[in-house]
């Protein structure tokens, strides 16, 4: 199937103890799915929330598409937790990880999408071998830890190697995306497109989201 034009927010910028109503506002606005950085303080120097959290979220707000980037040290240690607060895709990064593929599977076993991240040092073939189980790719445009960080457009020619190759996949970017560097991504290849800063700091979120989405959907074949 013909991959889609998809914007998902991250809230990790957004007022956190407000996050269903940011959220919320955040839907109305257009966007496709919310992604939810869950950081451990190992993995990146940064700390978030977790499943309780993700929980509390899903209580209130009950049919939107919700992805965690995993930015963990022991991500299948959080998978049966995040599956019963009702993630839909639970993406994790492979630096960290011993076996990707068992993970992969006790992710989908749980119910949930599986996506796999990695990081800008990290070579895009380390992905090759798991394209075929992967529902998603997720390609880093910044270091994680941190919202707001300048976007690395010199990972493009990682999204393009990925697009080039794998027509139909979903591949997704992430950190420093908005209007500015859009046309780059969207050019590479990416159609899942995350975006912090750019939309939640906008005046005009809806305006935001349906000018990236539309750059991304001029791009799809
Ligand atoms: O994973 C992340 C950081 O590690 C965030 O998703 C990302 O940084 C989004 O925020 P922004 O668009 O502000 O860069
Ligand atoms: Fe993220």
């Amino acid at each position: 199937m013909p991959v889609q034009a998809k914007i998902g927010p991250s809230i990790l910028n957004a007022d956190l103890s407000n996050l269903a109503a940011e959220s919320q506002k955040l839907l109305d606005n257009g966007a496709d799915y919310l992604h939810l950085d869950v950081m451990d303080g190992t993995f990146v120097p940064n700390l978030t929330f977790g499943h309780p959290m993700v929980k509390s979220l899903r209580n209130k707000i009950k049919t939107a598409f919700f992805e965690t980037h995993m930015m963990v040290q022991k991500p299948e240690q959080w998978i049966e937790p995040m599956a019963d607060a009702g993630v839909n895709l639970y993406t994790f990064h492979v630096e960290p990880v011993q076996d990707v593929v068992k993970v992969c599977r006790q992710v989908q076993e749980s119910g949930m999408k599986v996506g796999l991240a990695i990081k800008p040092g990290t070579e895009v073939q380390e992905l090759e071998k798991y394209v075929s189980i992967a529902d998603v790719v997720l390609v880093m445009t910044v270091e994680p830890g941190f919202g707001g960080q300048s976007f690395m457009g010199d990972m493009m020619p990682k999204v393009k190697w990925l697009r080039d190759n794998y027509p139909n996949l979903d591949i997704e970017v992430d950190g420093g995306v908005g209007p500015k560097t859009i046309h780059c991504c969207a050019e590479a290849g990416a159609n899942m497109i995350v975006s912090g800063t750019a939309v939640v700091g906008a005046s005009d979120q809806a305006q935001v989201i349906r000018e990236m989405r539309d750059v991304v959907h001029s791009y799809l074949k």
